[in-house]
């Protein structure tokens, strides 16, 4: 487990590695553990080093033990990196195009090379696809859930190897020309833009949270 920036676990860079990248320490004591969990922050600019393919889908490995209601998977995966991301870019652009259009708008110059320029906040995108399954006792808020906490476990999974990560939906990814894109159903979501990549500075620790007014114990 990586504990901090500059302790990347990079060391199965090697394209034809084919053991697992996540490197475990069975010194870690729970404690340690559970404040790694904690100090889990999201990070908006990223920059390579970028996660290795085998990283990626060591992350999904994990993303997919999520609870799962009656092992549904409702979740995919699609990983764009590269030029891909100008592919993105102009899905986003035609989305937010859309949008002003519907409002009577036309965006400025600068606001379409924004849009345009999204996608290249971090090297690699991991999208999360929700793909609902039609069952009686699993209905679509569930699988949602699912598809959420497997983005929590991809969060987590690529941070155990030293990536930074945010994630990011915002209010263009379920728009027409985005769902086209990655070829979502009429019922189904995108859930998550996994922004991923380095970033050589840390965010500030997390102030406490009061936990106290957000539960109550009974018995
Ligand atoms: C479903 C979901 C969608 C989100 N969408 C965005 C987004 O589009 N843009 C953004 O800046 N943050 C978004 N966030 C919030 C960030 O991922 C992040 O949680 C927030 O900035 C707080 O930072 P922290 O994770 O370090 O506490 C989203 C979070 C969730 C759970």
């Amino acid at each position: 487990m990586s504990t901090s920036k500059k302790s990347h676990n990079h060391k199965n860079d090697e394209p034809n590695n084919t053991e697992s990248p996540i490197v475990t320490n069975s010194q870690v004591t729970d404690e340690q553990l559970i404040n790694w969990i904690k100090s889990r922050r999201s990070i908006g600019n990223l920059s390579i080093p970028a996660p290795t393919e085998s990283q990626i889908k060591a992350a999904i490995d994990c993303a997919v033990t999520a609870p799962d209601h009656k092992k549904l998977q409702p979740w995919r995966f699609i990983v764009t990196q590269g030029n891909a991301r100008h592919e993105l870019g102009r899905a986003f652009l035609a989305a937010t195009e859309a949008q002003a259009a519907a409002e009577g708008e036309t965006l400025s110059e600068k606001d379409r090379q924004k849009t345009y320029n999204m996608p290249l906040r971090a090297p690699v995108i991991i999208t999360v696809v929700t793909q609902m399954q039609a069952h009686k006792k699993v209905p679509p808020f569930e699988q949602m859930l699912s598809a959420g906490a497997a983005v929590q476990n991809l969060i987590l999974a690529l941070k155990a190897q030293g990536f930074s990560t945010v994630w990011r939906t915002g209010l263009l990814c379920n728009e027409p020309a985005v769902k086209a894109y990655f070829d979502v159903g009429a019922d189904d979501y995108v859930t998550a833009f996994v922004y991923t990549g380095s970033s050589p500075c840390d965010m500030p620790t997390r102030k406490p949270i009061d936990i106290q007014p957000l539960m109550r114990f009974e018995q």
